[in-house]
């Protein structure tokens, strides 16, 4: 893992985490613990009693992290805001935030990109925080993760990295212009909307699947895939076991667990729940709700 990657200055973006080989899709990068937590209701002195239990040599480690809320903010909080990255459940996509956000010695240098390559992970058993490739990644490229809602429109993405991070994101997304970016706006609006679309279609669950695909094509187009695709091969899951279409819902569980071991791993919670209805979709709370029919598994 250590021979991974390399962290050095980035042009633009103060230091960076690159890639030190070949990566492949699900591949665990890093797993850290964290120099320590803290929950949401954060301020400078709470900030400043936690670092003091530290170790000298950990207080230093913290002060030498960016800090890009300088003369915005009083310095630790700074340094925490600008670092900290979720210990818990979060979404920036449903805008579930995690309560209790951690700081990470290299965990912490990874940039942000609106077409992530690696997605950060908390482990609550491990109260650990992996960082796993969402794809295959070569050589030198750079790592990154996402700060921000992926589904959001270039405009709307920059300005909350500015108000949260201070800087503008320049990554391939929001370095498009013209038909292009417009494209891709249009694609990440509509995928919005497909996902609540999507929420509604327990009763028309063919309708349902359409739309999962449609996503999962935009996703593709967008080079998403491999960062928001669990939960549409989920939500396809559910729709499959309604009606009883055993075949296709264990094909679209596979898909989820396939998912959630390259996000996450193996090991996590959601992996062993999607493994065990690929097995058995009968022990979803849905099974057989509606009448049976085919719906027809992932392409
Ligand atoms: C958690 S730190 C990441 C590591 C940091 N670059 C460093 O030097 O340690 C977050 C800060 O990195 C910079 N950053 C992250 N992603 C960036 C990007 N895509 N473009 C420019 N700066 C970025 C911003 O200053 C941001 O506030």
């Amino acid at each position: 893992m250590d021979d991974d990657f390399i962290i050095q200055d980035i042009p633009g973006k103060g230091k960076g985490v690159i890639a030190a080989r070949a990566i492949s899709s699900g591949d665990l990068v890093l797993l850290e613990s964290p120099l320590f937590t803290m929950t949401l209701s954060r301020t400078n002195t709470k900030i400043l009693t936690a670092v003091s239990a530290l170790t000298d040599s950990q207080q230093r480690q913290f002060f030498a992290l960016a800090n890009s809320l300088r003369g915005k903010l009083p310095p630790a909080l700074g340094t925490f805001n600008t670092n900290v990255l979720p210990c818990g459940y979060n979404s920036n996509t449903t805008g579930h935030a995690a309560t209790e956000g951690g700081i990470f010695v290299i965990g912490s240098r990874f940039n942000s990109s609106c077409v992530p390559n690696i997605n950060n992970y908390w482990d609550e058993q491990l109260r650990q925080i992996s960082f796993r490739a969402v794809r295959d990644i070569v050589a030198g490229e750079e790592l990154c993760i996402a700060y921000t809602d992926l589904l959001s429109v270039r405009d709307e993405r920059r300005r909350e990295l500015h108000e949260k991070f201070a800087f503008e994101c320049h990554c391939t997304a929001c370095s498009l212009s013209g038909a292009q970016l417009e494209a891709s706006d249009g694609r990440r609006s509509r995928l919005r909307q497909l996902y609540q679309e999507i929420a509604g279609c327990g009763m028309n669950p063919a309708l349902g699947i359409r739309k999962v695909k449609h996503a999962l094509t935009l996703l593709k187009e967008e080079g998403l895939l491999g960062f928001l695709d669990q939960s549409y091969y989920y939500d396809a899951f559910q729709f499959c076991t309604s009606v009883s279409d055993i075949a296709s819902a264990k094909a679209w569980a596979r898909k989820a667990w396939e998912a959630e071991c390259r996000n996450k791993g193996p090991d996590c919670p959601e992996a062993k729940k999607m493994e065990n209805y690929s097995r058995d979709p009968r022990a979803h709370l849905s099974f057989g709700m509606l009448r049976k029919q085919r719906l027809g598994g992932p392409d």
